[in-house]
């Protein structure tokens, strides 16, 4: 399943008209990718920063481990959505993307994804998303690191946001990529501690043509808390709309 799911994330960018040979290789490396390396920026096998790392917490191992491993043993199996799938998750958006005129003015070089470019681990967002193609639900299980304090010993709203946006612009993506969010409405019901774990679960409630329209709760990982709710819309964009600005 995780090989289709990526692929589907991907899929929008086939049309790109330079450089995708070098890019469809990359996303194959990516689906094909399950194990743990740590590579500097620069090498050939990206670092997967969804895998465990030193800074993970006893609540966040607990809970990749639960989910990881139904990931690993539907690999296993063969099965086709009937379960939680891991996905990898890099520093680019575009690692690989440095061929032709086009690419290169959209994507520079120096580009990287905001949520992964902080390199002491467990100072910012440390998470891990899973994916359920037969329920339409993406699952994050996100640490939040000292650097993301707004409150006193509690999260910054605009780091909640952050991760709400990527849980359920990946949603989107999964569904048909490239998409852009185009409203996210959110609701701060209690604040999360700073350094403390939680879930983030996000659930497609329709799509109308170009339009995905997603639902996310944030929660403490025993569910007897909930810290934040939201709603997104995505909206499906071409290529060009990216090099339009
Ligand atoms: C090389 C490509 C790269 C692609 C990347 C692909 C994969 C990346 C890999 C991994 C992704 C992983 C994780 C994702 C992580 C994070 C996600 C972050 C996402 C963002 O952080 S992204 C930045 C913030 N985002 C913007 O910067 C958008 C600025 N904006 C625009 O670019 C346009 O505004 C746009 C595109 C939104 C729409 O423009 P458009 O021209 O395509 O469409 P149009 O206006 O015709 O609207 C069509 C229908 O949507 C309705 N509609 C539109 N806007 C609405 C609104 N606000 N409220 C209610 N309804 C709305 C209309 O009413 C109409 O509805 P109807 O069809 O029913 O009439």
């Amino acid at each position: 399943m995780a090989r289709s799911a990526i692929g589907r994330l991907f899929a929008g960018l086939r049309c790109l008209p330079v450089g995708n040979t070098q890019l469809q290789t990359q996303c194959s490396r990516w689906s094909s990718e399950r194990t743990g390396v740590e590579a500097s920026m620069f090498s050939h096998k990206p670092r997967d920063f969804s895998l465990p790392n030193p800074s993970w917490g006893e609540e966040m191992k607990r809970l990749y481990k639960h989910y990881n491993l139904q990931s690993e043993e539907a690999a296993g199996q063969g099965e086709d959505g009937e379960w939680w799938t891991r996905l990898p998750s890099y520093n680019r958006s575009l690692k690989y993307a440095t061929g032709g005129v086009y690419l290169s003015k959209m994507i520079q070089s120096k580009a990287r994804l905001f949520t992964r470019n902080i390199r002491d681990p467990g100072a910012a967002f440390e998470y891990v998303l899973f994916f359920r193609n037969d329920k339409q639900r993406c699952l994050c299980i996100f640490q939040a690191g000292h650097l993301l304090e707004g409150p006193p010993g509690h999260v910054h709203g605009g780091a909640i946001a952050t991760m709400i946006d990527t849980v359920t612009g990946t949603h989107a993506s999964l569904l048909s990529a490239p998409v852009m969010t185009a409203n996210l409405n959110i609701n701060y019901r209690s604040p999360i501690p700073l350094g403390s774990t939680v879930l983030i679960e996000s659930t497609l409630d329709k799509e109308e043509g170009k339009k995905k329209f997603i639902s996310c709760k944030v929660s403490s990982t025993d569910g007897s808390k909930l810290h934040t709710e939201a709603t997104a819309l995505f909206v499906s964009i071409s290529v060009s709309h990216l090099l339009r600005g």
